[in-house]
């Protein structure tokens, strides 16, 4: 990393902070949540017993010798990690490991009745089912008459603040709360975005690592179907998880709920949809659910199979907060350190779209962050009511 001195790495164990409350109250709430949305059998609720008492008070332990993804745990640290505190290792690596745990419990690695039952499919969709997303699909019919480049800085936006619509970050009292803070955008690239795709001469490929699933994926399929209407983006690739994660995280299946809800909105929403659909059927656009996106560790270390996806891009657009701590490394960055220094590694122009949900942030000038400590001390890191849209291509 170019001159950029490192940071701290995040961890979970200091009470109090951020991190520790969403190893010792975020995760047994959501144990909570998802052991009353099923009718699951006794195996399966004592399997929850003891994932509570082991992510609370347990020690990581090591995974049994035939489980299918177990190859890629010991590759991603579990036997450094093994006998260690879920609060003294990388509070990334933690975090990532629950989720895979909390799968384990349910019965979705099978074999049996309840493999591939995502235990987060009620959250999800319920939220694409619900009231907000109608009104969010109807505004769609007067955008369409608007001027295209509001049109997109429109869509952009959708995209940006759909990120809010995170799940997970909802079970948190503080994330809870509407905002009473005005929502503001804390850096703003979106010229450099714009820039980007414009000088490919309509043959930009597109790589959109997505985030959630519901009211954010919704809002990307429809940017990416903007851009491919109007000439900007020829060639799209959308990188969902290969499992669910951190609860609303975007699956294949999650794709298809949200191409299917648009369909059946009727009006312009439902030609978006048709228009992804033929984009997918003829292969404009792909999707990719590689092992590496549900990794508990960042970008810098993927592997060179993904590297290479990554690299012949025209941007990869990076959404999401979980996304942006592995971009940018999870770690407690000066806000002043370039947004480009620590994203060096990625192989190829990248664009983040994200709202403020955790304590990593960069490239803030030093006004800015000045402002918002005077204005919210570090509420601001943690609250969900900021964005930003920060890109690097490399000169
Ligand atoms: O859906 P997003 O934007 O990636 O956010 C998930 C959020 O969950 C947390 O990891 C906490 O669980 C936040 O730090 C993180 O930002």
């Amino acid at each position: 990393m170019p001159d950029t001195p490192s940071a701290p790495l995040l961890l979970g164990n200091q009470p109090g902070s951020f991190p520790h409350s969403v190893l010792a109250e975020r995760h047994p709430a959501i144990i909570k949540q998802v052991r009353e949305a099923f009718p699951y059998e006794p195996a399966q609720h004592r399997a929850l017993d003891e994932l509570l008492l082991n992510c609370t008070e347990g020690v990581i332990e090591p995974l049994p010798a035939d489980a299918t993804d177990r190859a890629h745990w010991e590759a991603w640290g579990l036997p450094e990690y093994t006998g260690r505190s879920w609060f003294d290792v990388p509070w990334l690596w933690s975090e990532s490991w629950f989720y895979r745990q909390l799968l384990q419990a349910v019965g979705w690695f099978g074999p049996g009745p309840w493999q591939g039952i995502d235990p987060f499919r009620p959250f999800k969709l319920a939220e694409l089912d619900s009231a907000e997303t109608d009104e969010e699909l109807a505004a769609l019919d007067d955008l369409t008459a608007r001027p295209a480049a509001e049109q997109a800085q429109a869509l952009l936006h959708g995209s940006l603040w759909g990120n809010r619509a995170d799940l997970g970050f909802r079970l948190s009292a503080e994330g809870a709360r509407d905002a009473d803070a005005a929502p503001g955008l804390v850096a703003d690239d979106s010229d450099r975005l714009w820039a980007l795709l414009d000088h490919a001469d309509g043959g930009a490929t597109l790589c959109l690592v997505a985030d959630n699933a519901g009211r954010e994926l919704v809002p990307d399929l429809l940017l990416i179907a903007h851009l491919m209407e109007s000439g900007r983006v020829g060639r799209a690739v959308l990188h969902v998880k290969p499992y669910p994660y951190y609860v609303s995280d975007a699956t294949t299946a999650d794709v298809v709920d949200a191409l299917r809800r648009l369909t059946a909105a009727g009006g312009a929403a439902a030609g978006y949809g048709r228009r992804l659909w033929s984009a997918l059927s003829d292969g404009r656009l792909t999707l990719r659910a590689h092992p590496f996106s549900s990794a508990p560790l960042p970008y810098e270390e993927m592997p060179a199979d993904l590297r290479a996806e990554f690299a012949p891009a025209t941007l990869t657009i990076v959404k999401g907060d979980l996304n942006y701590r592995r971009l940018v490394g999870d770690r407690l960055w000066a806000p002043t350190t370039p947004f480009a220094d620590v994203t060096a590694h990625f192989p190829g122009p990248v664009a983040a779209l994200r709202t403020l949900k955790s304590d990593v942030i960069t490239g803030l000038d030093a006004h800015t962050e000045a402002a918002l400590d005077a204005a919210e001390d570090r509420r601001w890191r943690t609250g969900g009511t900021h964005a930003l849209i920060q890109v690097r291509a490399p000169g």
